[in-house]
């Protein structure tokens, strides 16, 4: 007798090749057209479902896992992040989760190095001057930008992202310094000639350039305070590819206005797909490159996460621990 395919429900359309797949290997009910799924769809899936496939667009919280049909045993993010997800609870309730790492690492650290340049050289803002027209030709004191080369990145949260990042900036002549929840192995240390600061304040005051790369947990929620980001220097610049959540927007956007830090680059916000109207203006001034969570995506990446969801999900499905489980120990 052939084994009842498993229920999966996927809340955002995914790539071709990831959903052929799934229809192969599951009774897949997918999102062809893409809307976000309602907060009634969502309930209707944690009760019926066998595995939800989420992304980081829906928010799996304590109420709706408090939903959960009896036989819901896996969620299965399509997505690195697991900020979305209420792990505790679902844990709890016998819900297995996984994730995705590994796969958008180095497409991150590349976008975060993009950011970097972005903001120091003033890329955006040079494109659009093209673009509009405005170009009235070459001169020595025009468009000037910061030279990276020489100068301090200061990494907060040095995992895979974090260190692949330390290695594409030090072939920018950058030197690497970080801080983090736990010290990386020296061996680790030394290949990527970082300096470790056990302080996280000490290091802000010292950088000319902070680069945010830790996950976003309870823990790491406005770790980037009004407090924290006033000991950056003047004319440091700070980036985000992580979650806008870990950096306080409100204090952030106020300092650039009042010319205390020279600029930013974000690719997450606070409350996407909201952008604060503070940050827009200041992007459309130029003080900020703004991007609309893009770090991850790639076509390969994003067909890369597909399969591991799908590596996830048979896994567990076959009776075994499946690779990318996630503790609420490991948050
Ligand atoms: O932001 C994207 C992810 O966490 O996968």
């Amino acid at each position: 007798m052939t084994k009842k395919k498993p229920l999966v429900v996927v809340t955002r359309k995914l790539p071709a090749v990831v959903e052929t797949r799934m229809r192969e290997l599951f009774d897949a009910r997918l999102n062809l057209d893409d809307t976000p799924m309602s907060q009634a769809a969502l309930v209707e899936a944690m009760k019926t479902a066998d595995v939800l496939v989420p992304t980081v667009t829906d928010k799996i919280d304590a109420g709706l896992i408090a939903q959960a049909g009896e036989q819901l045993r896996l969620i299965a993010n399509f997505g690195n992040g697991v900020d979305n997800i209420d792990v505790a609870s679902a844990v709890q309730r016998g819900i297995t989760v996984t994730n995705t790492p590994g796969v958008l690492t180095d497409d991150t650290a590349d976008m975060t190095m993009a950011l970097i340049l972005a903001v120091a050289r003033r890329i955006a803002e040079g494109a659009r001057i093209i673009t509009d027209d405005e170009w009235a030709g070459w001169s020595p004191n025009w468009m000037l930008g910061r030279r990276i080369t020489g100068k301090r990145l200061g990494i907060v949260g040095m995992g895979r992202i974090g260190q692949a990042l330390a290695r594409r900036a030090a072939a920018f002549g950058l030197s690497i310094h970080y801080h983090n929840r736990r010290r990386l192995d020296s061996r680790i240390e030394e290949a990527l000639d970082a300096t470790y600061w056990d302080s996280l304040d000490q290091m802000l005051a010292r950088m000319d350039v902070v680069s945010v790369n830790c996950p976003h947990t309870p823990a790491t929620y406005h770790l980037l305070s009004a407090r924290r980001l006033k000991l950056m220097k003047p004319d440091a610049i700070l980036v985000n590819t992580a979650r806008g959540e870990i950096v306080d927007e409100s204090a952030l956007s106020r300092m650039l206005e009042a010319g205390e830090l020279a600029g930013a680059g974000l690719d997450v916000f606070e409350h996407e797909p909201a952008v604060n109207p503070r940050l827009l203006k200041l992007a459309r001034q130029h003080r900020v490159v703004v991007l609309p969570h893009m770090g991850s995506a790639t076509h390969e990446g994003r067909a890369d996460m597909g399969e591991k969801v799908i590596v996830n999900i048979k896994t567990f499905m076959d009776g075994h621990k499946p690779p990318d489980r996630v503790l609420p120990s490991m948050l």
